[in-house]
Parts: structure tokens; sequence; C-alpha cells
């Protein structure tokens, strides 16, 4: 039997590699090599720093994390040491392109300005930024990409550069992975020099990683000018956030964009899968036999409704980015940031995927059925066609 130990944040361990061995749970934030000693697998999160100093000397073989980011795993030393190692890529993509859509519908709400109305910059266009891509163009969203690796590598003359795409866009919004060195580092990719560039009124957004952002330059700008609009997921130095650049913006959440139940389960199941083949042992579970709970199924629209306000209704009931970032605020003030940061993410409310909130239409009006498709809804024409 082998020793599995798993931070606690991962759902459905039991399910998965409760065959497997025996289960042990952490706290990921604080786990020791001692408490490793006599592991063979070790199961994390973004939160656990995987390196020589947690892991020389313990009897681990292999490592899965069940996030996309592998920026807190020194994937070279792993390598070096023979130990098997998995991500879980793409998993929960589609749950940070909900969390930017909700973030844009929200925007375009408060200002009065139409959802087509502004052309997105996407500053890393991998498994999330692409698939922000798809959704936003298919809602006649105009979009420009900065991916200089994916530029180089398929000499796409269609990107654009950083400083274009902030010239050029209304809206920022940064999927990069946290890269600190080679030929396209982003660690502060959005530096201070950049951050002085952005013009008045646009929008900033970022979910991929808090240091793509330097945190000191964007306190300064908005100290001195209060004129950009900017959505925060990710943080330098979480859970002990800057408490003022939490004051100066409009939405503040704590890491939580991609955290749908629906692409936490299959970061499970994808280093489950991973860890089977690495110890050459059958895949007794799939994603497909676990029904995620649900308190949401259908919204049914019994008449024609106004296009852009359907869609409002359909976002605002699958996941309103406003409700993490009041959360966040009740959390903070009870528990102090740090705490209330980490704690929300562990007691994080049930939230699915807008893909599986099926949205019924009894009139089946073109731009009506078109933009809830193009959202990412699943789509139910009944009754009467029109
Ligand atoms: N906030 C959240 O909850 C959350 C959820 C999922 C992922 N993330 C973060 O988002 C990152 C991106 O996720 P993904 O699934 O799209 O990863 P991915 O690896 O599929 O894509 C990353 C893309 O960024 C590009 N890139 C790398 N360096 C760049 C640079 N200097 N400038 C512009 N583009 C650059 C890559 O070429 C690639 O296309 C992850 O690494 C993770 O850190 C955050
Ligand atoms: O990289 C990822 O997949 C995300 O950042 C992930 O959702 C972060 O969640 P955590 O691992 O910190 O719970």
């Amino acid at each position: 039997m082998m020793r599995i130990v798993a931070d606690e944040n991962i759902p459905l361990i039991d399910e998965f590699f409760g065959d497997h061995g025996e289960v042990i749970r952490l706290p990921g934030r604080s786990m020791t090599r001692d408490q490793l000693l006599d592991a063979d697998v070790l199961l994390v999160r973004s939160v656990t720093r995987v390196d020589a100093t947690l892991l020389a000397g313990t009897r681990v073989k292999f490592v899965g994390t069940a996030t996309i980011g592998v920026d807190h795993v020194d994937v070279d030393w792993l390598h070096e040491q023979g130990i098997g190692f998995a991500s879980a890529p793409g998993s929960n993509a589609e749950s940070v392109v909900d969390y930017v859509l909700s973030g844009l519908l929200l925007m375009s709400e408060q200002d009065g300005e139409a959802l087509t109305g502004r052309t997105v910059g996407i500053v890393g266009a991998g498994n999330v930024g692409s698939r922000l891509q798809a959704r936003l163009e298919a809602l006649d969203i105009p979009c420009l990409i900065c991916d200089p690796p994916r530029a180089d590598a398929e000499e796409r003359e269609d990107f654009v550069d950083l400083d274009t795409l902030i010239e050029r866009t209304d809206v920022l919004c940064l999927h990069t992975p946290l890269v600190r060195d080679g030929a396209h580092p982003t660690h502060h990719l959005l530096d201070e020099r950049r951050i002085a560039a952005l013009r008045s009124g646009q929008i900033l957004i970022s979910a991929g990683r808090g240091e793509c952002v330097d945190t000191g330059a964007l306190c300064r700008r908005l100290e001195a000018h209060r004129d950009l609009r900017v959505i925060l997921d990710v943080w330098e130095g979480e859970p002990t956030i800057d408490e003022a650049l939490y004051r100066l913006v409009d939405i503040a959440t704590p890491h939580v964009a991609g955290y749908s139940v629906d692409g936490k389960m299959a970061g499970t199941d994808m280093i489950h899968q991973a860890m089977s083949r690495h110890f050459g042992l059958p895949v007794r579970k799939r994603l497909g036999q676990l029904k995620p709970e649900s308190w949401l199924r259908r919204i049914t629209l019994t008449g024609w409704a106004p296009p852009l306000e359907a869609l409002m209704l359909c976002a605002r009931a699958c996941y309103d980015i406003r409700r993490d970032a009041m959360l966040l605020e009740r959390y903070r003030r009870h528990y102090g940031m740090a705490e209330g940061f980490d704690r929300m993410r562990r007691e994080y409310p049930l939230r699915r995927e807008f893909s599986t909130l099926r949205v019924s239409l009894k009139h089946n009006a073109g731009e009506l059925r078109d933009i809830i498709v193009s959202a990412g809804f699943s789509l139910r024409l009944a009754g009467k066609q029109g």
C-alpha cells in the first residue's frame, strides 16, 4: 500500500486515490519535509513550494499538482531526481474565462458601455487566453493577442507586442504563467513603465499570477490617478496581500478565478490518471462517474428577452464575481486579510461552470440564442420556434 500525502483542499482525494493506499491530508501552506519522509506520493495545490528543501531524503516518487500553474514546483530538480511529476493543464481554464466574462459584464453594466464596444487585449494565449479569445470573439468582442513564445514558435504575425496591446486596447487581461528567466520572463511583466502607459479608463484584469504585476507601481498609479478600472484575482505575496492595493482596486478576489467544482474535479482526475500511468496502475475512477453537486441546473426564459439582459441574468445566476469580492471583504473583516484570504479559499461556496447551466428558450430568436451559446451556456430549445 502506498502512502499518499495530499493538500486538504484537493477535492475527491479519497474517491480517486483511496484504493491506492493510505491517504493523509495536510494543510498545503505548512507542509514540511518531516511529514513526507515516509510518503510515496505527494499531491499539492499552488500553495506548497515543492523543491529539494521539501523532498530531499524522502521516499516520494511522484508529485502531482492539481493546478495549471507550476511555478511553485522545481520541475528540473524533480526530473534530476527521477521523481515523476504531473500538473493539470487546462483543468480550470473555462472557469477563469467565466470569471473574466463576469467582470466584463459588470464593467459594461456599471459604465453603460456596450459589451462589444471595447477591444480586449489578451496577454498569454494558452489554455485560458485562447479559450477567452474564442468566447469573446463569438460574442463579437474584438481581441488583440500578445504571446511572444507562441508568436516565435508559430511565426504568428497577427500577434502584437505588449506595448502595442496596451496602446490599442480598452481591456487588458493577464493570463501568463509566472516565469522568472529565459527569453520571455513574466515577473513584473506589467512594470512601472507599462503601468504608467495604461490609458485613463482602461480596464486591467489580472488572473494569472500576482507576481506578473508590480504591486508598488500599480499602487502608485492608482494613488496618483484613480483613472483605471482594476479587477485583481492574484496578488504578490499571497495570502499576505498589500492592503493599500486591495482598497484601490474595483474588484478584489482571493485567487479563486478557477475555483469551480468542475475545474477542481478535473484537476484531481488529471493527476490521478498521471499517477496511475506513472506506477503502471489501472485507472479505476473516471471523472464521468462522479457527478458534482448542483443547485441550479436550468434557467427557462419563457418569452423573448433583450439578449444582453438575458446574458446578464444567466451569468449572474451562475457565477457573479461580486459575490466573491463581497465574501473576501467579509472574511477580511472577520479574520484579517491573510487568514481571511486562505479561509475563504478553503470554505469556497459551490460554483459551477457556465457550461453546466442549461438555458431553456421558449422563443428561438437568433440573437438571443446566439448570445447564450457564445457566452458558454448550454442551450435547450423548447416549445414554439420563431
Ligand atoms: N487565477 C486563477 O485561479 C488561475 C487559474 C488557472 C491558471 N492560472 C494561471 O494562469 C496561467 C496561464 O494559464 P494557462 O492555462 O493559459 O497556461 P498555458 O501554459 O496553457 O498558457 C500560458 C501562455 O502564456 C504564454 N506566455 C508565456 N510567457 C509570456 C510572456 N512573457 N508574454 C505573453 N505570453 C506569455 C505562453 O506562451 C502560453 O501560450 C497559469 O500558469 C497559472 O499561473 C490562474
Ligand atoms: O494554477 C492554477 O490552476 C490556479 O491558480 C489554481 O486554481 C490555484 O488554486 P490553488 O492551487 O492555490 O488552490
